[in-house]
């Protein structure tokens, strides 16, 4: 689904490249972690898939497309089968929760009658039902987090971007966005995650790239954040190894909650705008949509976040026995 062959990307004032000759095969329906510290290339990376940037060396494909070779007019269509999600939510403050999700659709031109049904099936889907017609300021970072996803995942697409969707949330809320992501992937969509949360990644357990400056260093199925030897804290009591997401100091500490006003040239919006013009790129049968059940928006549970993660991520309540 995505193919990186020995790309090189160097920015026109970057010292080093960003990427330096990385190859990545990620298939259809996987569900990929993108990790390494800031400034190794992880958003670059994510840039190159959505054509944002061009490589200068090696060949990046998407969906077969050889996007070094893909002309401009072509771009539109290719994104509007990647849906986007980004840590600010960037969500269009002067529009409800509805508003949002279907802006997505209208500009795509569905017909109003798809979008009366649609996004009100979506915002079931993701846990928002009766928030339609909230503003993303009257919304927690959670459910914003939701909206965006909802915005970006409500056109079906086959691939998945998120850069750092849990930077901006607490750990239970950000298990929740987990749970969520997790269940768009059983749907067959293939999610590619860049973040710095090593709490989710070692109870998620899904394949891990890591990369350093520029460099991919690991590729690995079933991973954790990162090597064990990597995680053990510098000074202090030895954590406790057998109780994930204990005693394992976080790389990631959530940052305080933040509504940003989306740029003039917000992608979002650009995005759908400009698929717009192009119509009928990734069409894909998708399967039915169950509501996702059991799952409170930013919960505020007693219970140790690490446990509740463990449990949900070994089966109930993730959703794959659902959908
Ligand atoms: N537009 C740009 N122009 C010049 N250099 C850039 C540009 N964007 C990124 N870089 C550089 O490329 C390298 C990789 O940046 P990138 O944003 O891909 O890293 P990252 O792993 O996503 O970091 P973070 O975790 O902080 O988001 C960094 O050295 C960065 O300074």
């Amino acid at each position: 689904m995505i193919r990186f062959e020995n790309v090189s990307k160097v920015y026109a004032r970057g010292a080093r490249p960003a990427l330096d000759e990385v190859s990545v095969d990620i298939e259809r329906g996987e569900f990929v972690f993108l990790v390494g510290a800031s400034g190794s290339g992880k958003s670059t990376f994510l840039r190159l898939v959505l054509r944002e940037e061009r490589p200068t060396g090696g060949r990046v494909y998407v969906a077969g497309r050889d996007l070094t070779r893909l002309s401009g007019w072509k771009v539109p269509s290719l994104r509007r089968g990647i849906g986007m999600v980004f840590q600010d939510f960037r969500l269009l403050p002067n529009k409800n929760v509805y508003e949002n999700v279907a802006f997505a659709l209208q500009v795509i031109g569905r017909p109003r009658h798809t979008i009366r049904t649609t996004v009100p099936e979506v915002l079931e889907w993701v846990g928002l039902d009766g928030k339609e017609k909230r503003r993303p300021h009257e919304l927690s970072g959670g459910e914003q987090q939701r909206v965006a996803i909802a915005r970006a995942f409500v056109n079906r697409p086959q691939i998945l971007l998120a850069d750092e969707p849990t930077g901006n949330l607490d750990p239970t809320t950000s298990l929740g966005i987990m749970r969520l992501l997790d269940r768009i992937n059983s749907t067959g969509t293939t999610v590619v995650m860049a973040t710095h949360d090593d709490e989710i990644v070692n109870e998620m357990r899904r394949r891990v790239v890591e990369l350093s400056t520029g460099h991919v260093v690991r590729d690995e199925a079933d991973a954790e954040y990162g090597r064990r030897e990597d995680i053990l804290p510098l000074v202090g009591p030895a954590p406790v190894l057998d109780a994930p997401g204990r005693g394992v100091p976080r790389r990631g500490a959530p940052t305080p909650r933040i509504v940003v006003q989306p740029e003039p040239g917000d992608l979002a919006a650009e995005q759908a705008a400009e698929a717009a013009v192009e119509q009928g790129a990734f069409e894909h049968d998708a399967p039915e949509l169950a509501p996702l059940a059991e799952d409170p928006v930013d919960s505020h549970t007693a219970e140790p976040p690490s446990r509740r993660a463990r449990r949900a991520m070994s089966g109930a309540g993730t959703g794959h026995e659902e959908a």
